[in-house]
């Protein structure tokens, strides 16, 4: 989350400029890097005054301060306005609009957002000069009889009419509006398009002058019953989840306009014209409503169009003559103060002495609520900064300073999420820094307030963040992270229903995160579906999963060569760069996500929602019904999580020293899993690759081999996402994969009770539980494994931890704990036979709880030792064979198999079977070799079998001396 991401790009010029700019003009008095202020000042307000008065002068300033009456001191500073008289006459707007469709087009540009000056649109108007200089004239009138006098009466009492002299008789020097930038936002018309036109963010300048252009419908004179229509989310008007439409200012009408401070975060949308009451009817507390899918079809229909021009005022300049010189020189008036803070925000942005120049950015503009974020963030980064190393108390102190600024920004604007997330990281941190002082008295309640403080700072953020989420304005990153933290924080409390609650919303967001078509249960599908069958393990009974056959695959030659041109493209782009996303990144491995590609290849998405709509989600329904395990299937839409294109490359992993491109054993998100090939096996092709392969770990008991291939490319392998599997190496050559993860969306009949995130609820609770102190670890771990008790990972992990606790611990409730360890580390070895991990576990935890009973004189409640040697040997033995495969496949687990052997013949010696336990102990030392480890831990295990192995031997010898 980096709340600092989003800048204005029309200002990115401006750093350096003012940058060199102050370099050149400070004196030489002034300390080598250090500019004074007053230079830097001197500086921006000859920009500003520059820029102001040169760019677009075909549009006029302001020529006199009209007197607008009243008293401005009682009236409440207004958020917009929105005449109700066009600015624009019809016949200039669709001239504009059509200029701007020209214009774009001619620029190769009709997809996305697209943006383009005023002035390079103005030269696209047909029929010619004429009609150029009299939409000229419509903008000038406009602005000086409609627009000026308007942003005057609204805002009379703005510093941007009373800096500087302003006070003063002299109306020569009274601050006058003018338009500093005027630009065209265009978005939407196209599969996946987006509902803004402009970036959530504040704009540049004081005022900001919206005009709509309407859209292409409005040429076929379908002007009022139009569906689309022009709207302005206003982040400051956000106050309820539940009816996020109050915070959209609309319809504007092609010609209208709306006219806010620049200050105020906004983006331009299309809405649709009855978002009003969409909302009304499905207002649930989730993100994906009627309303919101309506608001992304809209944008989908029509391309939508709109002018913005940015207003700032200035003073006007004057000369002096100085008394050494004949020339005259010019005397820059000061820059309004909102200027001066944004340009020097901007400024400070590539200085390391950033501080400095944002505390007189502060002082400049006292109400700037971004300055104070910015501060926040600075001093919150600086503790972040792991090079940044300075005693606890100065931590504190910036700490401190993080949150004073924090809370200001909070305070002056209380609906930006950005400020109530980085509130809460700071909080935090701040509570682990006092954890760390030499005098911290750790106390319940205490911890337990400062928790609230950041439940409560990061469920602002999240209600405002979901706001535009709702609204398709914004996508799901941000809200993602916001509501993990959420939950997190909530586990640390114990407060585990309302995490639970959180971790759905959570789940929501993966489900709308792609803009990949969703499964439309009202129409069956119109294709074949693709004939499969089903990979089931005749060692366990269990179905591990299926493959497509037959001649209808998924994804046909020419669907494949789409993909995998568009893939081909982006890793040319990426240029070796590293483009994955996954934690465990291998050599030779490379991905891209398929929404990425959609993003720019229109043809390719709807080539992919196609595919999906007809052939993978009636496949995914149809074939999963069948499968006794996995539970009912959702009974909501199914939907994408992620896609993946994955290029595995044998010959550079094998260059780098590795077996082959692989992954790791892992589950995967979502729900269900799809592997579609991409290119073919050498075995089929000799253009293919060797090695490679998913390795199904449900597999690794039979004959069959556990690692299995999709029958030819375009054919795919699925699986439940629960499945643990990895990607076999692959050897040689190049093999291409696209992996799609399904999710679901709630079901749209409310009525419809089912519990859709069932699967990746447990999930998120497990991952956030390996985070928590030991004691929230375990209930929440309980808590994942009763939410899905066929979930073998849950119960493995519980009984990992169960056994992780104090062994100098005598209690009966660690005594308990242990026992409880032994039972659900059973059940896990249940659930999941071919677990290699889980049956280790369980061996070492029947060798401990025998271990501890003996210590602790509890003997006698053990179970009979024939019993307990049994399922010891049976566990590692399961253990040791399983890895066994998994290491043969290239796709180990990773656990320490010479322990197993050790750990065998321990307990064999304790039950006093010597050549047993002697057997064993001889299988150390082949193990230790054979693991390749050159670690400490090797040593000390050599030289522990070794007194283990002397001890049996003599107990041995005075054994047959007794007889
Ligand atoms: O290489 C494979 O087939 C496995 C890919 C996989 O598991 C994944 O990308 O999540
Ligand atoms: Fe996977």
């Amino acid at each position: 989350f980096a709340p600092l991401n989003r800048h204005h790009a029309a200002f990115t010029h401006i750093d350096s400029s003012v940058s060199s700019l102050a370099e050149e003009k400070s004196s030489p008095d002034d300390a080598p890097k250090e500019i004074s202020y007053s230079t830097i000042l001197k500086v921006i307000d000859e920009q500003h005054h520059i820029q102001s008065t040169t760019s677009c002068t075909y549009l006029p300033r302001e020529t006199a301060p009209i007197d607008c009456g009243g008293s401005p001191e009682t009236k409440p500073p207004s958020t917009y306005q929105h005449p109700a008289t066009p600015v624009l006459s019809p016949g200039a707007v669709n001239a504009l609009r059509l200029a701007a469709e020209r214009y774009f087009d001619a620029n190769g540009r009709m997809m996305g957002q697209s943006t383009a000056s005023l002035e390079d649109i103005l030269s696209f108007i047909s029929p010619g000069h004429d009609a150029e200089t009299a939409i000229k004239l419509e903008l000038a009138n406009s602005l000086t009889q409609n627009i000026y006098p308007l942003v005057r009466s609204a805002w009379a009492n703005d510093k941007a009419f009373t800096f500087g002299n302003a006070d003063t008789a002299d109306t020569n020097a009274a601050p006058l509006l003018s338009v500093t930038s005027a630009t065209v936002f265009a978005s939407g018309g196209h599969s996946g398009a987006k509902v803004s036109l402009t970036t959530l963010e504040r704009d540049a300048g004081i005022f900001v002058v919206h005009i709509d252009l309407g859209n292409e419908e409005q040429l076929s004179g379908f002007l009022d019953e139009s569906l689309a229509k022009g709207g302005i989310y206003f982040e400051s008007l956000v106050y309820d989840s539940d009816r996020v439409t109050d915070s959209v200012v609309r319809p504007i009408n092609p010609g209208q306009a709306v006219v806010h401070k620049s200050d105020e975060r906004t983006a331009a949308i299309i809405t649709p014209s009855n978002i009003r009451e969409l909302e009304q009817k499905d207002n649930r507390q989730t993100l994906d409503t009627l309303m919101r899918r309506q608001l992304l079809k809209t944008a989908e229909s029509t391309r939508h169009y709109a002018l913005r021009l940015v207003l700032t005022t200035n003073q006007s300049a004057s000369k002096t003559t100085s008394i050494d010189s004949a020339e005259s020189q010019i005397v820059y008036p000061e820059a309004p103060p909102a200027e001066r803070a944004y340009r020097l925000r901007n400024f400070a942005r590539l200085k390391d002495d950033r501080v400095r120049y944002l505390t007189l950015a502060g002082l400049i503009d006292v109400n700037d609520h971004e300055t104070h974020l910015w501060l926040g963030f600075d001093y919150l980064s600086h503790i972040d900064n792991p090079e940044y190393k300075v005693d606890i108390e100065q931590r504190l102190s910036d700490i401190n300073k993080a949150i004073f600024h924090l809370g200001k920004a909070a305070a002056l604007n209380p609906t930006d999420p950005r400020v109530h997330f980085q509130l809460a990281t700071v909080l935090g941190a701040k509570m682990e820094c006092e954890k760390s002082t030499p005098n911290h008295i750790e106390t319940n309640g205490r911890s337990l307030e400062q928790y609230t403080e950041i439940a409560a700072a990061l469920g602002k953020s999240a209600l405002c963040e979901s706001a535009a989420v709702k609204l398709g304005i914004s996508g799901v990153q941000d809200l993602t992270s916001c509501l993990n933290a959420l939950a997190q924080t909530l586990c640390e409390m114990g407060d585990f229903s309302t995490a639970i609650k959180v971790i759905d919303q959570w789940a929501e967001c993966g489900s709308v995160r792609s803009a990949l078509a969703i499964e439309d249960m009202s129409i069956s599908a119109t294709e074949d579906i693709p004939s499969y069958e089903w990979l089931s393990s005749d060692a366990t009974g269990k179905k591990v999963a299926l493959r497509t056959v037959g001649d209808s695959p998924l994804f046909n030659d020419d669907d494949i060569s789409l993909l995998v041109s568009a893939a081909d493209r982006s890793f040319a782009q990426a240029n070796g760069k590293q483009l994955s996303r996954y934690t465990m990144q291998y050599v030779g491995n490379s991905e891209v996500h398929l929404d990425d590609l959609c993003a720019n290849d229109h043809v390719l998405k709807q080539r992919i929602d196609h595919i999906l709509q007809n052939r993978v989600y009636p496949l995914v329904r149809q074939s999963f019904a069948e499968d006794d395990q996995g539970g009912e299937l959702p009974a909501g839409p199914l939907c994408v999580y992620d896609s993946i294109f994955v290029r595995y490359n044998g010959d550079e992993a094998v260059l780098a020293g590795r077996v082959g491109a692989s992954q790791p054993l892992h589950q995967d998100g979502g729900i269900y899993s799809v592997n579609v090939a991409l290119n073919s096996h050498k075995d089929d092709d000799v253009n293919g690759f060797s090695g490679g392969g998913t390795f199904l770990e449900g597999l690794s008991r039979d004959e069959i081999s556990c690692i299995q291939r999709p029958v030819s490319p375009g054919h795919a392998l699925l699986h439940h996402t629960t499945a643990r599997h990895a990607g076999a190496p692959t050897t040689s050559g190049i093999r291409d994969i696209l992996v799609i993860f399904l999710t679901a969306r709630h079901p749209q009949d409310i009525s419809k009770s089912e519990s859709t995130y069932r699967v990746e609820r447990p999930m998120r609770l497990q991952t956030i539980a390996k985070q928590l102190p030991r004691d929230k670890l375990i209930p929440c771990l309980e808590l994942a494994r009763e939410h899905d008790p066929l979930n073998s990972e849950m119960s493995y992990w519980l009984g990992v931890h169960l056994l992780q606790g104090d062994s100098s611990d005598q209690s009966d409730q660690r005594w308990n704990e242990i026992c409880r360890g032994v039972d659900v580390l059973q059940t896990a070895t249940q659930l999941n036979p071919t677990d290699a991990r889980a049956h280790f576990h369980l061996g070492m935890a029947i060798a401990s709880r025998h271990k501890y009973a003996m210590r602790t004189k509890r003997a006698h409640l053990l179970p009979p030792p024939g019993e307990a040697a049994e399922a010891l040997i049976y566990s590692f033995e399961s253990a040791i064979r399983l890895e066994q495969v998994c290491d043969e496949a290239g796709c180990k687990n990773g656990i320490n198999i010479p322990a197993a052997y050790l750990a065998l013949g321990d307990f064999m010696g304790r039950l006093r079977n010597y050549p047993k336990a002697l057997e064993y102990l001889e299988q150390v030392e082949g193990a230790i070799a054979s693991s390749e480890s050159e670690e400490d831990w090797a040593m000390s295990m050599l030289e522990e079998t070794a007194s283990i192995s002397n001890f049996c031997r003599s107990e041995m010898q005075q054994d047959s001396s007794l007889v």
